[in-house]
């Protein structure tokens, strides 16, 4: 069941990182309430914190003002029930697929499951995927798509309450890049996870999320990035991305989010087109 309740708060956070040339502060002022369930993407031009945000919730980094809960409890680390799927894989290469993903489950279930089982979530998870059939292969002998996939497969595994994935599919080819959008779709609807996902992809943020949180960029005159819109999308599931090309709200959603981009709120690195319409 989807709750009303928050289950991520995100309160009043700032972000200061300490460098050799000073303090810097990468965020201002974040506030932002994420429902059991719900699609988050993040999407803002490069530098904006959308990283930083994510590490924040990830409990890989602590907020220098301001607090983050987890089903109302403060984030002090990392947890397992916040899995973070990285643009690159980051898979052993010395284990095979369905080792890599044994060791997440490993790392959650091994003081009460007997072996067998745990090798079961691992097949199970590999299936979810698409990858059963390369259980004993390494990372090497398999595709960047595919191992993206065993990355995907490792953090379900961990049956996380929270799956945290930044540009999970940046690195990938367009087709290839789809396909795993499409599964992701069809995963998250089984597994009713919470997702929070940084994205720079405007098609990939309105197909998959139930909200998109746009940031804006840090000014030149030294005020950090914050929050500047939260834009949802009122589009019924299932979503097939064929018959929404043409949908109104589709479009009208697609075009929101350009518009933020391009309209105001464009970084200092406007060269670096973020957008892959
Ligand atoms: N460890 C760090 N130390 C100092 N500054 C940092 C650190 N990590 C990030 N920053 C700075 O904080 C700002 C936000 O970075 P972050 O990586 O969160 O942005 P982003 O929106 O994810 O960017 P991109 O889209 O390019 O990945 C940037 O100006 C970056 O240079």
């Amino acid at each position: 069941m989807h709750s009303n309740n928050p289950f991520i708060q995100i309160q009043g956070v700032d972000m200061v990182y300490k460098t050799r040339q000073g303090s810097f502060k990468a965020l201002e002022g974040i506030d932002l309430d994420i429902r059991r369930g719900e699609f988050i993407s993040l999407i803002g031009h490069s530098g904006c914190g959308k990283s930083t945000l994510l590490n924040l919730v990830a409990g890989l980094l602590k907020p220098s003002q301001g607090a983050l809960l987890c089903d109302q409890r403060e984030i002090a680390g990392p947890g397992p029930e916040r899995a973070v799927v990285f643009q690159n894989h980051s898979l052993l290469p010395w284990l095979s697929c369905l080792d890599n993903v044994l060791l997440a489950v490993e790392t959650v279930f091994a003081a009460k499951e007997a072996r067998p089982r745990l090798v079961a979530r691992a097949q199970a998870a590999l299936e979810l995927v698409g990858m059963a059939h390369a259980a004993y292969k390494r990372p090497h002998e398999i595709s960047g798509g595919m191992k993206q996939r065993v990355g995907i497969a490792r953090a379900l595994a961990m049956e996380p309450k929270v799956l945290l994935m930044d540009e999970p599919f940046g690195a990938l080819d367009a087709l290839t890049r789809a396909h795993l959008q499409d599964e992701l779709l069809k995963i998250v609807a089984t597994t009713r996870s919470t997702v929070l996902m940084v994205t720079h992809d405007v098609d990939e943020a309105v197909l998959l999320s139930d909200r998109i949180v746009m940031m804006s960029p840090p000014t030149p005159d030294g005020r950090a990035a914050t929050l500047a819109q939260v834009l949802p999308v009122p589009l019924l599931r299932p979503r097939h991305r064929v018959q929404l090309a043409e949908d109104a709200v589709y479009l009208h959603c697609r075009k929101a989010v350009i518009d933020f981009l391009y309209a105001g709120h464009a970084g200092q690195d406007q060269a670096e087109p973020a957008l892959q319409a």
